[in-house]
């Protein structure tokens, strides 16, 4: 295990690409390790490997192709810690007057039509003295079992980290689903709350939008109940939802139907994502963008048991999608943590409320720095 970090030390220190990453409630960490430092774009989601996209679907998303990458895997088990966290009161009152100054400017364009939800977020810095990109992303590992952990580093592009409690898609042969995740409240101990009419509301708006969206591409849709489940320190309302894609879907135009949804830009998409452009005053880049493996093929057999051995030539071959809203995530850049946080925006949200729940979710980056 020790070797598989040195290795993604070694490709940092070469300032070459790679991506190191699990995925929700396993126990494999993942890498890609590209062996030159040319930069590849998707150009149809055809592609095969792990793409980085941001938010803004006009820029390009980056991929690290398979054929050009090294693949190497590692068993890692989780100890036993979940620290809680500690509340901390280090932010300015600025920042937080201009995050309710940006809530308010949407709050009042939902009142005057413009769109009926909005996602909004700031970024806010940390200073690092120095720091070690494998032990930043081992306490990830360690605190989040439950999300899609991952660090991401191109020397052109950036270095990013994170924990993701969000789905955008999976897509295994022709079957195919998405999670429609909105609604935060702190967690105290319990899954059994209660969710004001706000929230239920923000978290429908994305149900109805993918339900809505991904109707060209599918033959039958199921919808789960709506879930609380629990991202490190918060909570969230989530409805799975399900469906066979039709042989004529192609992924770019999924992709395109679908990203960014409502839980990370607002309804309608294209007022919605203008605002943030013209407002949020600063350039989201990968976060809310997403992320993960694209087109792999995995080979599933049918049977393990000894007794059907000679089903084994039944084993089929699948190509198999994973992708990730990133979320809960940083930049390191200089000597700094530029961390990401927003969210969503209806016509009851109240500021201050607001500013209260991006500070709830830095503490999932800050509590691993
Ligand atoms: C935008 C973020 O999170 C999104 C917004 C949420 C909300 O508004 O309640 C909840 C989960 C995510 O879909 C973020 O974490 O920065």
């Amino acid at each position: 295990m020790e070797d598989f970090f040195n290795s993604i030390e070694a490709q940092y220190n070469a300032q070459l690409p790679f991506v190191v990453y699990r995925k929700p409630r396993e126990f494999k960490v993942n890498a890609l390790l590209q062996s030159k430092n040319d930069l590849h774009f998707v150009q149809d989601f055809t592609e095969t490997g792990f793409v980085f996209a941001p938010f803004d679907a006009s820029e390009k998303t980056v991929l690290f192709p398979l054929d050009h990458s090294k693949s190497i895997s590692t068993d890692y088990a989780v100890p036993q810690i979940e620290r809680e966290i500690q509340t901390s009161k280090s932010i300015t009152s600025e920042a937080k007057q201009r995050h309710i100054n940006l809530v308010n400017n949407g709050v009042n364009a939902i009142n005057n039509q413009v769109f009926q939800k909005v996602v909004l977020s700031r970024q806010e810095l940390v200073e690092l003295k120095d720091y070690n990109i494998v032990s930043i992303f081992k306490n990830l590992l360690n605190n989040y079992a439950s999300a899609f952990v991952y660090c991401w580093y191109h020397p052109n592009v950036g270095l990013w980290l994170g924990a993701t409690p969000e789905t955008l898609m999976k897509i295994d042969g022709n079957t195919f689903s998405i999670m429609a995740l909105a609604g935060t409240q702190v967690y105290h101990g319990t899954l059994s709350v209660s969710w004001g009419e706000k929230e239920q509301l923000e978290q429908k708006i994305v149900t109805d939008f993918i339900v809505e969206s991904l109707n060209p591409f599918v033959s039958s849709v199921k919808l789960s109940e709506i879930e609380t489940v629990k991202a490190g320190n918060l909570l969230h309302l989530k409805t799975m939802i399900s469906a066979q894609l039709k042989p004529s879907a192609k992924l770019h135009e999924l992709i395109h139907a679908l990203h960014p949804t409502p839980a990370v830009c607002g309804y309608p998409k294209i007022e919605a994502k203008a605002f943030i452009l013209q407002n949020e005053n600063y350039n989201r880049e990968f976060y809310t963008g997403f992320l993960g493996e694209l087109n792999v093929t995995t080979t599933v057999s049918p049977r393990s048991s000894k007794r059907n051995i000679e089903n084994r030539a039944y084993s089929v071959s699948k190509k198999s999608t994973q992708l990730y809203v990133n979320l809960r995530c940083m930049q390191l850049k200089d000597s700094n943590a530029i961390i990401y946080i927003g969210g969503g925006i209806t016509a009851d949200s109240n500021p201050e409320f607001e500013w209260e729940e991006t500070v709830s979710k830095s503490l999932v980056i800050k509590k691993v720095l």
